[in-house]
């Protein structure tokens, strides 16, 4: 027990090292975003660390879109500053965004181009040269499951197809953190785990995985460090035990968070099902 303990306390010891030499993956102070008399982030401050998978989890209508908007550099914020890997977002977007990949909601992709010809004007848009893209390009597909798709238009992708093969586009040019907005929905679950086994290597190599997502049991298996938000702010944020707390799952911890532990389930519906 004696050296478990100790065990625990040289790696705790070792990852504070660590964090004082590594910036961390995201840091953003005093955050905010309005949309006229809405406010969608509340002055948020966020510090998610490198290297590991991270969940951003709130109800509908949180702010999670919005703020992982404002962090890749695609909406301008308010007020606030936003750092990824120790530099400013705003203020140089470009060194930033050669660092980042995207996986946006509503992925918008050149419909009339083929998987495999996305994949290719993606490489060469990111100054990789072409022998590189293509090899890494094969790579993406034949692992993603999509080498039989590669020469099919992107309008004729399903969802999930579509989900993969943005993806594929978002690590062709292997970025330091990966931001993705709902990465399964829509995902079948043989996809789901195609994409886990992605993301999960990815980490392994001391890359960042930052994902939102309403799926606590998929957040809860995934995760190594999360942070929830509800009506804008930042309710709790930490590694998965730290959030979770005494609470007996992730589930329960979210509902508690989010002050939705006792919300009527419906019985106002009283009309609803019955006989007619
Ligand atoms: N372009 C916009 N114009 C006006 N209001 C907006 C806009 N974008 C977001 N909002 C509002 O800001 C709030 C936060 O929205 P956001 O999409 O960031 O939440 P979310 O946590 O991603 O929700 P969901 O889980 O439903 O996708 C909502 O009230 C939304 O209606």
């Amino acid at each position: 027990m004696a050296d478990r303990r100790d065990t625990d306390r040289a790696e705790q010891a070792v990852e504070a090292d660590a964090s004082r030499v590594t910036p961390p993956a995201v840091r953003v102070e005093g955050l905010w975003k309005r949309f006229g008399e809405q406010t969608a982030v509340a002055g948020i401050d966020l510090e998610l660390p490198a290297g590991k998978f991270i969940g951003l989890v709130g109800p509908n209508g949180a702010g999670k879109t919005t703020t992982l908007s404002m962090v890749t550099g695609l909406l301008r914020p308010d007020m606030g500053r936003i750092e990824v890997g120790g530099r400013d977002v705003w203020r140089d977007p470009v060194e930033v965004k050669s660092r980042i990949g995207v996986l946006p909601e509503g992925l918008r992709l050149f419909e009339r181009l083929s998987g495999r010809e996305l994949l290719g004007y993606t490489g060469r848009l990111r100054g990789l040269p072409g022998p590189e893209t293509d090899s890494r390009a094969t790579q993406l597909l034949d692992v993603l499951d999509l080498a039989g798709a590669q020469h099919k238009l992107v309008v004729d992708y399903s969802t999930g197809m579509r989900k993969k093969i943005g993806l594929a586009a978002a690590l062709l040019h292997n970025p330091e953190v990966l931001f993705l907005d709902e990465p399964f929905e829509g995902v079948d679950p043989v996809s789901a785990q195609t994409i886990r086994g992605v993301l999960e290597r990815y980490t392994r190599s001391g890359a960042t995985v930052i994902f939102s997502s309403h799926v606590m049991e998929l957040v809860e298996s995934l995760c190594d460090w999360v942070a929830v938000m509800a009506a804008g702010r930042i309710r709790s944020q930490g590694t998965l035990a730290q959030v979770r707390g005494d609470a007996h799952s992730l589930q329960d911890a979210f509902l508690e968070l989010v002050g939705a532990g006792g919300r009527d389930s419906g019985d106002a519906l009283d009309w609803l099902g019955g006989t007619r």
